[in-house]
C-alpha cells in the first residue's frame, strides 16, 4: 500500500482528530459524542446520501418500512445460496443512507441479557465491557417514555439519551386476552418489562420513536440536534476506498493510519487525513474497508492484488446471523386486525423442550460447526446449560393473520463477508451459513411447533381461523426441519466479522494498527438475546468515552510515523447540515399498523 498522499481536509484549516467511516447507527453516535469535546474534530464519511426528505424513513407504518428494501436507501445485498437451507438467495437489506440500518430497520428497542453481554468480558477479553457498562452506555442512548396503558420498569431505562423510544398501546383482545394467556398456559412467562438484564418472558416491545411515533434514529437524534457543531462535519454520497497508511510503522511496529481515501458523487478519489480512524461501516462494509485496506487473510487479498499489510485471517469471518422461522394463522372471520403493538417472547431451552429434547439438542451442541470459535462454543454451552432466552417469538401484529416468527437467538453457525474486487462499490461476497449446525436446525424446528402450540390454546381459539404455515400436514421432526429449511428468513442482525478477541482489543483497536478502531456490529462476538440496534448504540457511546479516555499519545507511540500536515479546504460535495435545522419537520403522524 503506498505511502499517504492525503491533504487534510479540516474546514478552517485544522488537524482532524477523528475521521468515521460510516454514518449510520454506531457511527453518528460516536461521532456526536466525541465532538462534544471541541478540541476533537470530527468529520464522517457515509456512502448514502442524508434521506431527510423520505417519507419512509421517518413513517413507522408497516407499507413504509416495507417501502425501504429494495429503494435507493438500501444496499440490495445477496446471499450466496444457502447450501444448508434448500439452495435458496436471500435478500440482506442494509441502509445505504446516512442513520445506516437505523434508517430502515424495524425500530425495535430491546436490551439484550445480561448473560450475553458479560461473556464479552469473561469470555473475549474484552475488559470493561460487560452488562454493568453496557447497560449504562444503552441508558445514555435512550429516552424512555412509557405508555400509561402498559407496565415498564422505568429504572430499566435511561430518560436523557438522543433516542426517543416508547411503546404503542395494544389494541383489540388478540394478544391480551388470546397469546398472553396462551403463552403462560403451555409453560410460559409474562413479562413486565424485558430491558432489566432478563428478557425472558412477553412483552410489548418499545419502538425507539418519538410520541408522534414517527422514528427516531441516528441521524435525527444523534446527527441532527448537533448538526450546527463546528468541530461535526458529514460527508455524504461518499465510498470510503482504503485506510491510507504511513510508510513507517509506529515504534511498536504497528500499522499508522494517516486517514482515508474515498470517492466522492462523481467518482473522483479524494484523501482526509486524521489522527484516528474509526470504522463504522456495519457487519459488510467495515471487514470490507479493512480489506480493501490490506487488512485480513492474504489468501483473499493476494489474488486480488492487494499487499497485506497486516495479516488478519480473522477479518470477515464469524459472522452470524439471526434464522427464523414462521407460523401463520388467518384471524377468524369477526377478527378484523390483530393490533397494532408487537410483543417479544423471549424462551430458554428448558420452556422449549421437554427432557428427552433437551438432551438431544445438548448433544448436538457439542459439534462445533466450521468458523465457530472455542471460545464462543463454549460459551454457547453454557449459556445453553444456564437457561439463557434461546428462542424469541415476536408476534407480528398484521390485519388479516396472527404471525409468530420464532427467532434463534443463539446460533451457532458462522459464514464470511470477504471482497471479491477491489472495487468499493462492487459487494462483497456472503456467505451466511444458515443453519449450518444441525442444532440450529433442530431448535428453529422444535420452535415452530411451539408456536402452534401457543395458537392452539383454548385462549387463542376464538381468535383464529385456520393455520396457514407451516400447514397441518406438516407433523414430525423431519418434516419441521424440512419446513424451515425451506422457509428460513433473516432477521437482519448480522455481526461479529471484526469481533473482540480476534479483530479488535478492549480499546476497539484493530489489531496490528496503532490507530484503526471499529465501533459498530462487526466487534460483537456472540448474537445477543435481543434485537441489536439499542446495544449498538450502547457500542457508540462506550467506544467515545473509551476513546476519550486514552490520550492521542497512545497511540502505540505514532511519534515515528509520516503524517502529513493537514491542508484547509472542505471537499466540494460536503451539505452543510445545518440548512436542514431550518427546513426538518419531524414526520408525519399517520395510521400505525406495524
Ligand atoms: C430491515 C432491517 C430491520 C431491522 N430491524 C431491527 C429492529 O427492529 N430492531 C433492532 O434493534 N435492529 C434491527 N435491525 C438491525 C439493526 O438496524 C442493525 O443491526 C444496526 O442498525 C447496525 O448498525 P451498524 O452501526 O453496525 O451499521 P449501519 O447502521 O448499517 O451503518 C453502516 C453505515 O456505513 C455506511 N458505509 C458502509 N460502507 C461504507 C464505505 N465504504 N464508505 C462510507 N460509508 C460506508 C453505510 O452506508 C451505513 O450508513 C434491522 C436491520 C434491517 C436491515
Amino acid at each position: 500500500v503506498p505511502a499517504s498522499d492525503a491533504t487534510g481536509s479540516s474546514p478552517s484549516g485544522e488537524k482532524i482528530t477523528y475521521v468515521v467511516v460510516g454514518g449510520g447507527t454506531a457511527g453518528l453516535a460516536v461521532a456526536a459524542r466525541l465532538s462534544e469535546n471541541v478540541d476533537n474534530l470530527v468529520i464522517v464519511i457515509e456512502a448514502g446520501a442524508d434521506g431527510f426528505d423520505n417519507a419512509n424513513i421517518k413513517n413507522l407504518t408497516g407499507p413504509s418500512i416495507q417501502a425501504l428494501p429494495g429503494s435507493s436507501v438500501d444496499y440490495n445485498y445477496h446471499s450466496m445460496p444457502l447450501k444448508f437451507a434448500a439452495n435458496q438467495v436471500v435478500n440482506m437489506t442494509r441502509g445505504k443512507v446516512l442513520g445506516g440500518s437505523s434508517a430502515v430497520n424495524g425500530a425495535l428497542f430491546t436490551h439484550p441479557s445480561k448473560t450475553d453481554l458479560d461473556t464479552w468480558e469473561s469470555d473475549f477479553g474484552a475488559t470493561g465491557w460487560n452488562w454493568n457498562s453496557l447497560s449504562a452506555a444503552i441508558d445514555s442512548a435512550e429516552n424512555f417514555t412509557p405508555t400509561a396503558r402498559l407496565a415498564s420498569t422505568t429504572s430499566f431505562h435511561g430518560s436523557n439519551g438522543p433516542i426517543f423510544v416508547t411503546q404503542r398501546t395494544p389494541t383489540g383482545d388478540v394478544w391480551t386476552k388470546g397469546v398472553i394467556p396462551a403463552v403462560v398456559a403451555s409453560g410460559g412467562k409474562e413479562s413486565n418489562d424485558q430491558s432489566g438484564g432478563d428478557p425472558t418472558g412477553i412483552w410489548y416491545s418499545p419502538k425507539a420513536m418519538f410520541p408522534n411515533s414517527t422514528r427516531s434514529y441516528s441521524a435525527n437524534s444523534y446527527y441532527l440536534p448537533n448538526a450546527g457543531r463546528a468541530n461535526l462535519q458529514v460527508h455524504v454520497n461518499s465510498t470510503v476506498s482504503r485506510i491510507v497508511w504511513a510508510q513507517d510503522k509506529s515504534k511498536n511496529g504497528q500499522m499508522v493510519a494517516t486517514g482515508v481515501e474515498y470517492l466522492d458523487a462523481s467518482g473522483q478519489n479524494t484523501t482526509v487525513s486524521g489522527d484516528r480512524v474509526i470504522l463504522s461501516a456495519g457487519a459488510f462494509g467495515t471487514p470490507q474497508v479493512l480489506e480493501l485496506s490490506g487488512v485480513g487473510n492474504p489468501d483473499i487479498l493476494n489474488p486480488l492484488g492487494i499487499s497485506t499489510v497486516v495479516n488478519l485471517p480473522a477479518v470477515g469471518e464469524n459472522l452470524s446471523e439471526q434464522p427464523t422461522s414462521r407460523y401463520i394463522a388467518a384471524l377468524a372471520p369477526n377478527i378484523s386486525n390483530a393490533g397494532v403493538q408487537l410483543t417479544l417472547n423471549f424462551e430458554s431451552a428448558r420452556t422449549l423442550l421437554n427432557s428427552t429434547e433437551w438432551d438431544k439438542a445438548h448433544e448436538l451442541i457439542q459439534t462445533a460447526p466450521p468458523g465457530l470459535s472455542d471460545t464462543a462454543h463454549k460459551a454457547l454451552i453454557r449459556m445453553f446449560e444456564g437457561d439463557a432466552p434461546l428462542i424469541e417469538f415476536m408476534g407480528f401484529p398484521n390485519p388479516a393473520n396472527l404471525v409468530f416468527l420464532p427467532i434463534l437467538l443463539h446460533p451457532m453457525s458462522r459464514g464470511s463477508s470477504h471482497i471479491v474486487s477491489t472495487d468499493a462499490k462492487q459487494a462483497p461476497q456472503f456467505d451466511l451459513a444458515l443453519l449450518e449446525s444441525p442444532f440450529d436446525l433442530y431448535i428453529l424446528a422444535k420452535a415452530t411447533e411451539r408456536a402452534r402450540r401457543f395458537a392452539t390454546q383454548d385462549t387463542v381459539k376464538p381468535f383464529v381461523a385456520a393455520e396457514l404455515a407451516p400447514g397441518l400436514n406438516i407433523t414430525t421432526q423431519e418434516q419441521f426441519e424440512q419446513f424451515v429449511k425451506n422457509s428460513v428468513g433473516l432477521s437482519y442482525h448480522p455481526l461479529g466479522t471484526a469481533a473482540f478477541g480476534s479483530v479488535v482489543d478492549k480499546d476497539l483497536r484493530v489489531n496490528g494498527t496503532a490507530n484503526v478502531f471499529v465501533v459498530d456490529a462487526s466487534i460483537i462476538p456472540l448474537q445477543p438475546a435481543a434485537h441489536p440496534s439499542a446495544l449498538i448504540y450502547g457500542i457508540g457511546e462506550q467506544a467515545a468515552k473509551v476513546l476519550k479516555a486514552s490520550p492521542l499519545s497512545q497511540d502505540a507511540d505514532t511519534a515515528n510515523t509520516n503524517n502529513p500536515p493537514p491542508s484547509a479546504g472542505r471537499h466540494s460535495h460536503s451539505r452543510n447540515f445545518a440548512l436542514f435545522l431550518g427546513t426538518f419537520v419531524f414526520g408525519i403522524v399517520s395510521t400505525i399498523i406495524w
